[in-house]
């Protein structure tokens, strides 16, 4: 990918989380909004965006882009390759917003629209280059959530659209590709259908707003977000699958159970009680307040699904294996010209999900992360996953850990591991964490070579001892670290 230049056009909700994503994968970004509060309220979207999206992979992201407002779409577009236009849901404003970007913008640049429901060959219409523009459609919170969809028209050629669609990938989204045009794409029309029966249960004084959302997030709301519809319903037809499932429950479809499309009247009185009962339900909270809380939930629901490799989650660790591959820490001893310092052995953000009562890096997590470290290095020798099946592997006898200062979510935090010693079954590590140049937590650990049958001691094979013995070697011209070999309670 050549130039990393993004133009955001319209900076608000949905502007504001493009301009996150982007930022945070290392894209420069160009904004342009008529709205004198928007730099305000971007810097607002991308402050939460800073404490949550580095942490969804367990690697750092490329460095922060670089961010400026613009007063013009010229301004703003000049250099872009990717164009994203988020400007309010009314045809009218995005054509005449098509018609200025593409009066300057370079002709194979991507036109993307966040448009919710617009079809492209309505965006498209009287464009100067109509093949340059694609519904990219987001969802909220943009810098969290994987799914874009791409929806295309005869314009667009195969190859732009292979194009677009290596952009988003590479920043961590799902770009599902839309067969065929629809208004409202694919996911609103779920979404207006449930919105629309929500809205008839709270008029017709079935349920309250709080109501509503706890059907949902106490039950199937849990389970779409990891096997969505026909998967979930393929499991609920028990042995006999989805046929069974189809044969006992289609006929519930024509009964009454659904308003189908007959949609309530937005009357101020159908307003006004749907907004005083979302005000009683949630009104304690502020909006950025309730932002936090919902990202909060999606890091940790995400990284739950990242655990098992499972739909979102299998996304995230696809994006975490390119990124791994071009950072040192998935470099192979044998493949470093130089091992004479200490090697980088973590390098990623702190993730919300690891964070406590007391808005750090909780206890545990300094030994996940030189537990990590551990198991990075153990990969760089050559004691790596196929190894391991093979039957060798190390145990971890015993572990000694300094916690010298905190590290906040979003905090990017690095690993230096020095070997102390490594010869024969016998290794001993010392992991320093830093967040730049702060050190936050020393780990000093004591390793022996298992054979996994016997569950016995046991002597490398050649290949790993050799690079061991080469870290080692190497190692031991460094000074002592700071550290090493304390006990509880010894004054520093
Ligand atoms: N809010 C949501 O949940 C989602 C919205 N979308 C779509 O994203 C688009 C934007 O929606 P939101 O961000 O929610 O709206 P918003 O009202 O939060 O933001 C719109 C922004 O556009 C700016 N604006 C108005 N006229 C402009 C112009 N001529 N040029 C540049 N900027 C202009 C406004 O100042 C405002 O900051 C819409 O097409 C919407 O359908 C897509 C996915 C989810
Ligand atoms: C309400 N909405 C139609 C604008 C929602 C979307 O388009 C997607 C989302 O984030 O839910």
């Amino acid at each position: 990918m050549g130039n990393k230049v993004a133009a955001v056009i319209g900076g608000g909700v949905i502007g504001g989380g493009w301009a996150a994503r982007f930022l945070l994968n290392g894209w420069d970004v160009q904004i342009f909004d008529p709205d004198p509060q928007a730099e305000r309220k971007v810097g607002e979207v991308l402050a939460n965006a800073r404490r949550s999206t580095p942490g969804l992979v367990d690697v750092v992201l490329p460095a922060e882009g670089k961010l400026t407002f613009h007063d013009t779409i010229e301004g703003a577009v000049d250099g872009a390759v990717w164009i994203q236009e988020s400007v309010p849901e009314q045809l009218a404003i995005k054509h005449k917003t098509f018609a200025q970007i593409q009066g300057v913008c370079a002709p194979d640049a991507v036109i993307g629209s966040s448009t919710s429901g617009f079809k492209p060959s309505q965006l498209q219409e009287g464009a100067a280059r109509p093949g340059q523009i694609i519904v990219a459609h987001p969802f909220n919170p943009v810098y969290l959530l994987p799914l874009i969809e791409v929806v295309p028209t005869a314009e667009n050629t195969p190859a732009f659209l292979d194009g677009a669609e290596a952009i988003l990938t590479s920043m961590g989204f799902y770009p599902l590709r839309v067969r065929k045009e629809i208004d409202a794409h694919i996911a609103d029309r779920f979404l207006e259908a449930v919105w629309r029966e929500a809205l008839w249960l709270v008029k017709d004084g079935i349920a309250t707003t709080e109501e509503i959302d706890n059907a949902i997030r106490y039950g199937f709301g849990i389970r779409w977000a990891q096997m969505g519809l026909f998967e979930t319903y393929r499991v609920a037809g028990g042995e006999a699958g989805m046929k069974h499932f189809m044969a006992q429950f289609g006929p519930c479809l024509s009964w009454p159970w659904t308003k189908l499309m007959d949609v309530p009247e937005f009357t101020d009185e159908l307003v006004d009680l749907i907004a005083g009962q979302s005000d009683a339900q949630s009104g304690a909270y502020s909006i950025r307040e309730l932002e936090r809380i919902r990202d909060n939930n999606l890091v940790s629901m995400m990284r739950a699904l990242k655990a098992q490799d499972w739909g979102a989650g299998a996304l995230m660790n696809a994006q975490e294996a390119t990124l791994r591959a071009a950072s040192p820490t998935g470099t192979r001893i044998d493949q470093m010209a130089d091992v004479s310092t200490p090697l980088l052995t973590v390098h990623r953000a702190v993730p919300l999900d690891w964070t406590d009562y007391n808005g750090h890096m909780t206890e545990a997590k300094y030994l996940q992360v030189f537990g990590d470290a551990t198991d990075r290095f153990m990969n760089m020798i050559g004691c790596d996953a196929e190894y391991i099946g093979a039957g060798g592997s190390y145990f971890t006898a015993e572990t000694h850990i300094r916690h010298v200062d905190e590290a906040l979510a979003g905090a990017v935090i690095a690993v230096r591991t020095q070997v102390l010693s490594g010869a024969g079954k016998k290794m001993h590590l010392f992991h320093e964490l830093f967040e730049g140049e702060r050190l936050l937590a020393t780990g000093e650990h004591f390793l022996l070579h298992v054979n996994l049958e016997t569950r016995r001691p046991s002597e490398p094979s050649a290949p790993v001892l050799a690079a061991l013995e080469r870290v080692a070697d190497a190692h031991a011209a460094l000074p002592s670290p700071k550290g090493v070999g304390r006990a509880v309670g010894q004054r520093p």
